[in-house]
């Protein structure tokens, strides 16, 4: 007979605890993040942690029916599914319950998301997942704030060896309406092949899509790459993307010489519904990304959409590296310990562990010290 999970607390596939003290530098870390946008004037907003699958897909331009873990709802016969991300809800509270509040709207939101399926890189489902949205506007002013409130909340979390990652997430379909035309099912082929960047593959596929060659190569180091996109450009003659090209180059002007800034003008994967300005975060030592934003826009009730920029953080893989954990001093208060001294000592940041029985043990319960009289002694 096997042993039923509720006896041998096996988790589902992707979803585990967080124990002491990863548990707390958790909420230290996002709590720290939080602080940081709240500086620059966000204001938190808390989603519920599910809510019908139709607002939860359909509120951002271009978002597709995702992969989401669903269930029915007994109450309302509808079905309900657990958030992926954040944005579209703060979307939805910006285009219903604050859509008279005052444009630019600063909101900031943090707490658990649920992917469907983990990754190589992300086994895990539940992700921890931080972020900030400005609402009404995707302006290069926008832009250059986001990006670097960004960069200020992974700096004040002690994160270094940042790495900001710019793409223009709506590229290809601007070039294909444009000067460089393909058909529908070219432009997925040429997406793939821009994806895989194999260069073979997307002349193959003929002379429209061999047009879309010289932007494998402009990806790379920053400056060198926009050079090769600005040579793209002037070479279709068009200038179409010249407003971009400057854009880009605002953005970056104010960012620090200490982070290092690429360009992947074709990159879409995690860009499903950002729009002419996207960018990925990364940290040195760290797999994959721990962040990412950009442009896009949300659509109001009566049809009509609104611009909005912002980011997201996913900091779990900080957390398991030791970010965010604190130095917490443990004192252990011995029966008949003096209430008062101990309270003094927890205003002073002590953190108390009172004996219940004399057989409690203070060293075996974590503690660096123990209370001997008025004195903290070290064990
Ligand atoms: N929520 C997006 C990032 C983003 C925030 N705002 C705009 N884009 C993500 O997690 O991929």
């Amino acid at each position: 007979m096997t042993t039923p999970n509720a006896i041998t607390g096996l988790l589902p596939e992707g979803l585990s605890d967080r124990l002491p003290p990863a548990a707390e530098a958790s909420a230290h870390l996002a709590r720290s993040v939080l602080d940081t946008v709240a500086a620059h004037g966000y204001a938190r907003v808390m989603p519920p942690i599910a809510e019908f699958e139709e607002t939860l897909t359909q509120r951002l331009k271009s978002a597709r029916a995702q992969d989401l873990l669903r269930a029915v709802d007994p109450l309302s016969q509808r079905t309900l599914a657990i958030r992926p991300d954040m944005t579209a809800q703060v979307g939805r509270i910006a285009a219903t319950r604050l859509a008279a509040a005052a444009r630019p709207l600063r909101l900031s939101y943090g707490g658990p998301v649920l992917k469907l399926r983990a990754n190589q890189l992300r086994p895990e489902r539940e992700q921890l997942q931080v972020g900030a949205e400005l609402i009404g506007t995707d302006s290069v002013a926008a832009a250059v704030e986001i990006v670097n409130v960004a960069i200020e909340a992974l700096q004040a979390a002690g994160v270094t060896g940042i790495t900001i990652d710019f793409t223009l997430p709506d590229l290809i379909d601007t070039l294909a309406a444009g000067p460089m035309p393909l058909s529908d099912t070219e432009r997925e082929a040429v997406r793939s092949e821009l994806d895989a960047k194999d260069a073979g593959a997307l002349v193959a596929l003929g002379t429209g899509p061999a047009a879309y060659l010289p932007l494998i190569e402009a990806a790379g180091p920053f400056h060198a790459a926009m050079d090769r996109l600005e040579a793209i450009d002037a070479a279709t003659g068009d200038g179409q993307l010249a407003s971009r090209i400057a854009a880009l180059r605002a953005i970056a002007k104010p960012i620090g010489w200490d982070i290092t800034l690429t360009l992947d003008p074709t990159e879409r994967h995690g860009f499903e519904y950002q729009s002419w300005f996207g960018f990925s975060i990364f940290a040195e030592g760290f797999v994959g990304e721990i962040g990412r934003g950009g442009s896009y826009a949300i659509l109001r009730s009566d049809g009509s959409e609104e611009p909005a920029i912002g980011f997201s953080l996913y900091p779990d893989p900080l957390i398991d590296a030791g970010f965010g954990a604190m130095p917490v001093r443990r004192l252990f208060l011995p029966l008949g310990h003096d209430a008062a001294r101990a309270k003094a000592l927890r205003a002073e940041g002590w953190r108390t562990v009172a004996a219940l029985s004399d057989a409690d043990d203070g060293a075996a319960l974590g503690c660096s010290h123990w209370l001997d009289g008025d004195a903290a002694r070290g064990y």
